[in-house]
């Protein structure tokens, strides 16, 4: 039974090599953002702005232990999801869990990539949200490197290099 969860900070690209290491061990991938959308019909951004982030943190939670459960899976989570609850513990317990290290400057670049809305990060300029990146990267380093797993993905730092990604992890899961 192949069940591998990806965490890590927001841009590290977890949602990104989550779905191509699905692709290559040809089992199904969930986003957790995305199957939050889906179930509640609501972006995770009308779900902060309507109910506020503590309501989404309990949403989160539950839909994490409905994911959790599949067998045979790739799951990416949200950002923030290892850091609240018990939620990195059950994840330990559950799955193969990889921390999708980066650094803030890494994590900078790949946010301003693509044009995904971070209800986090809105409203604020480039040198906030890079200050915003390295106390908040702080303050959630202790759940992340609970992970039982870690690839630290700098250096992995261009598209074609997302391959080596998935190579160096199948590696380090024997999968
Ligand atoms: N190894 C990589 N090399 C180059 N670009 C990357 C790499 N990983 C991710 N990216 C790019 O960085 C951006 C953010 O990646 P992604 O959305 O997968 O991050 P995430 O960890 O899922 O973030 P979030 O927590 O906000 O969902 C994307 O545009 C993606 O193409
Ligand atoms: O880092 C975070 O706390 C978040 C990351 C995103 O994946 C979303 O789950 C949401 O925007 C919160
Ligand atoms: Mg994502």
């Amino acid at each position: 039974m192949t069940r591998i969860i990806l965490i890590g900070y927001m841009g590290a690209g977890k949602t990104t090599i989550g779905k191509a290491l699905a692709q290559e061990l040809g089992v199904p991938f969930y986003d957790l953002d995305w199957y939050i959308e889906t179930r509640m019909r609501r972006t995770i951004k009308q779900i902060f702005d309507e109910k506020g982030e503590e309501e989404f943190r309990r949403i989160e939670h539950n839909m994490l232990h409905e994911v959790a459960e599949f067998e045979n899976v790739v799951v990416s989570c949200g950002g923030g999801t290892p850091c609240f609850y018990d939620n990195i513990d059950y994840m330990n317990s559950q799955a193969q869990v990889v921390y999708l290290k980066a650094s803030p400057e890494v994590l900078y670049e790949h946010l301003q990539m693509g044009r995904r809305v971070r209800p986090l990060l809105l409203g604020k300029s480039p040198d906030e949200v890079r200050t915003f990146i390295v106390e908040q990267l702080a303050l959630r380093e202790p759940f992340y490197s609970k992970a039982n797993y870690t690839l630290n993905v700098d250096l992995l730092d261009n598209f074609t290099k997302i391959q080596t990604t998935i190579e160096n992890l199948r590696k380090i899961l024997e999968r």
